[in-house]
């Protein structure tokens, strides 16, 4: 049996200073604990700026274009992240996915903490688990879905929980087919064929891969220059797929034009190049740090779907994307194993595993 997500976490719980959700609708004002001032944000060397005068965003790319493929290793390579249209995941699963999870959210706090996630637990009610690494509480709230929603769901909604749970699965499927299109669109792009990683099983039978699912809901704030949404990360995936509703609030980051936000392009998904693919991509590809604000008049939904191998499989970099004379830029990891080494040293992760 190879371990799964689940077993990951239970080994590696994350103590959160502050397990219990505020009611977001009763605060008029930030408290204290939730101010953010630029200091409380340096885990990442992203340095604060203000936002690109050209108006410069990540790519929105037409699946249906003939040169789709090349445009979406360009943008792995300069962003690591972009839009898809015409994607073919149905737009009323897109509907249902944001019903589903406004719904949710929406539940009275009591109901939401009935599905609380345990100390020592992956799926669930909670804050980001990323929230342990910050002295500042993020302005936001998250489910977690890894394998079946049944359980919590029960909690949730005693009378509608198969329905949601049926939505999950479809919505899984289709995010699962996707996310294996594009990474051998993005692959093929720089010359990687099946073959050349075969060793890595990404083979196109999608079952092969794991993955989760992360609700996320940002309240409307009174102060929302002053608050985090999500603070700036990587994903520890191979690929993210994003689905945000109608409000803007994701930034993503780039080294040359700063903090970019990215604007929601309704029926389309958000791509996000995961610290997986930057080392198999031997640093080819970026993973993208990105991180949400919140906004004073509209809340804000998103759906994050983390795709990544078998989680037992032994992921390194391309050998023909290595120079001869030169080492990979990274040890090879399982996920597995990256998901420990993350939920350690969370901003040194791939620091923690580059050949120097
Ligand atoms: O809400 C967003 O736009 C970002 C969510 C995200 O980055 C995540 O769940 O990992
Ligand atoms: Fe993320």
């Amino acid at each position: 049996m190879p371990t799964t997500l689940t077993d990951v976490f239970r080994g590696h719980p994350i103590h959160l200073p502050h397990s219990h959700q505020p009611d977001f609708t009763a605060l008029r004002e930030l408290p204290d604990s939730y101010t953010w001032t630029p200091k409380d944000d340096i885990l990442f060397a992203a340095a604060p700026s203000p936002p690109p005068a050209t108006g410069e965003t990540i790519p929105l790319i037409d699946l249906n274009h003939p040169d789709a493929a090349n445009q979406i290793g360009l943008a792995c390579k300069t962003w690591g992240a972009f839009q898809i249209a015409n994607h073919g995941v149905p737009l009323e699963l897109l509907q249902d996915i944001e019903f589903l999870t406004s719904s949710l959210f929406r539940l009275p706090v009591q109901r939401k903490l009935k599905a609380a996630r345990s100390e020592t637990g992956v799926t669930g009610y909670g804050v980001a688990r990323i929230a342990s690494f910050f002295n500042k509480q993020m302005w936001s709230e998250g489910f977690t879905i890894s394998g079946s929603p049944l359980n919590d769901f029960r909690k949730l909604w005693p009378q509608l929980h198969l329905n949601y749970c049926d939505i999950v699965e479809e919505y899984e499927e289709q995010m699962r087919k996707l996310a294996s299109k594009l990474m051998w669109l993005a692959l093929n792009s720089i010359g990687v064929s099946e073959e050349d990683v075969k060793w890595a099983r990404l083979n196109s039978d999608f079952n092969w891969a794991q993955a989760a699912l992360q609700l996320n809901h940002y309240p409307v704030c009174p102060q929302p220059d002053q608050a985090m949404g999500l603070a700036a990360h990587t994903d520890s995936t191979l690929l993210t797929l994003l689905y945000q509703n109608n409000t803007a609030g994701l930034q993503v980051f780039r080294d040359d034009l700063g903090w970019v936000t990215v604007p929601p392009v309704p029926g389309s998904l958000v791509v996000n190049v995961g610290d997986l693919f930057h080392i198999l991509s031997n640093g080819l590809f970026k993973s993208v740090l990105h991180r949400a604000r919140v906004n004073q008049t509209r809340s804000r939904f998103s759906v994050a779907f983390l795709w990544g191998p078998q989680s037992d499989i032994r992921i390194s970099s391309v050998p023909k994307l290595v120079s001869p004379v030169e080492s990979p830029l990274y040890q090879s990891v399982t996920w597995a194993e990256y998901l420990k080494i993350k939920a350690t040293h969370f901003n040194k992760a791939l620091s923690m595993i580059r050949n120097h």
